[in-house]
């Protein structure tokens, strides 16, 4: 498989996936995709049925990993899924297990990893995937990442302790729960820099594009990235759907998928799987307050938002108001015209803050051919779905899950219906308690986190300051 910018209208041959992996964001601001979507037939779900219930997740993760990497031998590339998805990482050895509420929404539960949110069923495989690459071509990386709260902590549970990666982490000053903050600055990694910025989530992912825009810079020091803008986050996010359903679905009937949505990386992993072949009906995108990708849908429009119109929200890993993987998206409804997706993202998003597609026939067919359905939801409707799913079946459910289950349990959408669960409550812990009056319980291995000494530097909201404190580092520029 190779792989090319959204941006490239070049028509010239693809990249092979290990370069990319290690190069994140493409040289032109794009985002890489595979030339195809590979297809999965009936056959293939229903030995893949088989293969997960005898071999579990980990076989999963490398049938279909392997229809996307064909640089890394497969001997290899199996033993990388079975380290990153080792049943005793998770909480649940099943690693991403199911299970249905009692007026029939399934869950489905991808918070049982190290950093308790979906991040780490991506970033454990991330994680050996770049030891891996760095080993073989003997080389180092700088990850340079941005965080709304949760892919933080996750990249730096997966990363910590490899010899051969440097993160540099930003964040927004303030924004992320206690919790959240206790989890990433409590890291005590000479390799692992977290730094607050004085801005919201899309002011660090814009100080990460930037850098990465810089092609000097980038050589430099070796700049990765581990937030979805890399396609291998993506690529391991896909996995998932594919063991929902063969969990769920035991004939080939097709389900509807229910996902919290901020940058857009969870649900374009769905929108990959269906792309694939895997039945799927409808893809509910759940915004909270922050709905630039709700108001797409409904009206063609996207119109990206700035720091002071982005609301900080009770589900804060999800405020986000420009959402960078909506590029990839967008790149596949004009039917992969590089030279379009550049003119949209590179030129109308920068020089009026949005653009229309309410007049593309694929826009107004997308419902046949890719099942976005979309809503958004409220603080009070947050709260209403954690008291209504822990008093129905004595489930706490977080506060993004709950926009997920808000939207879903709003729609009539016919047939079965999962909610991606995105996070353990734990980490929201105030909200929970807003809504239930109780303490949330706390995994053992998170006690006392709050207590620990904070690793955190602070910097203004300018992409100069990074690039200066990547500079100074211990560890710095690579000479050829
Ligand atoms: C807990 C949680 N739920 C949902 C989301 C939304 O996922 P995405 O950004 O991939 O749309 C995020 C992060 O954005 C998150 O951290
Ligand atoms: N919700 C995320 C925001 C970054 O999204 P990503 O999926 O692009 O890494 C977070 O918690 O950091």
């Amino acid at each position: 498989m190779r792989y090319v910018s959204t941006r490239d209208s070049s028509g010239g041959p693809g990249r092979p996936f290990c370069d990319i992996l290690l190069e994140g964001l493409a040289p032109d601001g794009g985002l890489y995709l595979p030339e195809h979507y590979p297809q999965v037939d009936g056959d293939t779900l229903a030995r893949w049925r088989s293969l997960v219930r005898a071999d579990g997740y980990a076989a999963l993760a490398f049938e279909v990993l392997s229809l996307f990497i064909d640089d890394i031998p497969a001997g290899d590339l199996r033993g990388i899924c079975e380290r990153a998805y080792a049943p005793h990482k998770f909480l649940d050895p099943a690693v991403a297990p199911v299970s249905q509420l009692s007026d029939g929404l399934w869950l489905l539960h991808l918070s049982n990893g190290p950093s308790a949110a979906f991040k780490d069923m991506a970033m454990q495989l991330l994680g050996e995937l770049f030891e891996y690459e760095l080993e073989r071509r003997d080389t180092t990386i700088t990850i340079l990442g941005a965080t709304s709260g949760d892919t933080g902590s996750a990249a730096e549970y997966a990363l910590m302790g490899k010899p051969r990666v440097r993160v540099f982490m930003l964040s927004p000053q303030g924004r992320m729960t206690p919790f959240q903050q206790a989890q990433m600055f409590s890291i005590d990694d000479p390799s692992i820099t977290n730094i607050a910025v004085d801005g919201v989530f899309d002011d660090c992912q814009d100080i990460v594009k930037e850098i990465n825009a810089d092609a000097g810079f980038k050589a430099r020091h070796r700049i990765g990235a581990v937030n979805s803008i890399n396609w291998a986050r993506l690529m391991a996010q896909v996995v998932y759907y594919f063991a929902a359903w063969l969990q769920i679905a035991d004939d080939d009937r097709p389900l509807s998928f229910a996902v919290p949505s901020g940058n857009f990386g969870n649900i374009a992993a769905g929108h990959v799987a269906k792309s694939m072949g895997l039945p799927i009906h409808r893809l509910i995108l759940a915004t909270n307050e922050n709905n630039v990708l709700d108001e797409f849908f409904t009206t063609g429009v996207y119109r990206i938002r700035g720091s002071a119109e982005t609301h900080e929200t009770s589900s804060p890993s999800m405020d986000i108001s420009k959402a960078s993987n909506f590029e990839r998206y967008v790149a596949d409804l004009v039917g992969r015209d590089g030279a379009r997706v550049a003119d949209l993202f590179g030129r109308q998003l920068r020089e009026e803050g949005r653009f229309d597609l309410s007049e593309l026939r694929a826009f107004r067919d997308q419902l046949e051919t890719h099942g976005f359905v979309t809503g958004s939801s409220t603080h009070a409707d947050r709260l209403g779905q954690i008291r209504r799913t822990y008093s129905e079946d004595g489930v706490i459910i977080d506060p993004h899950t709950a926009d997920a289950v808000q939207v879903a349990r709003s729609m009539q959408v016919c047939g079965t219906v999962v909610a991606l669960e995105t996070a353990l409550p734990v980490k929201f812990s105030g909200t929970i308690t807003e809504a239930l009056g109780i303490e949330v319980p706390r995994p053992a291995v998170f006690d006392g986190i709050e207590d620990l000494p904070r690793h955190v530097v602070e910097v203004a909201c300018s992409a100069t300051a990074v690039r200066e404190m990547i500079e100074t580092a211990p560890g710095g520029a690579v000479s050829e």
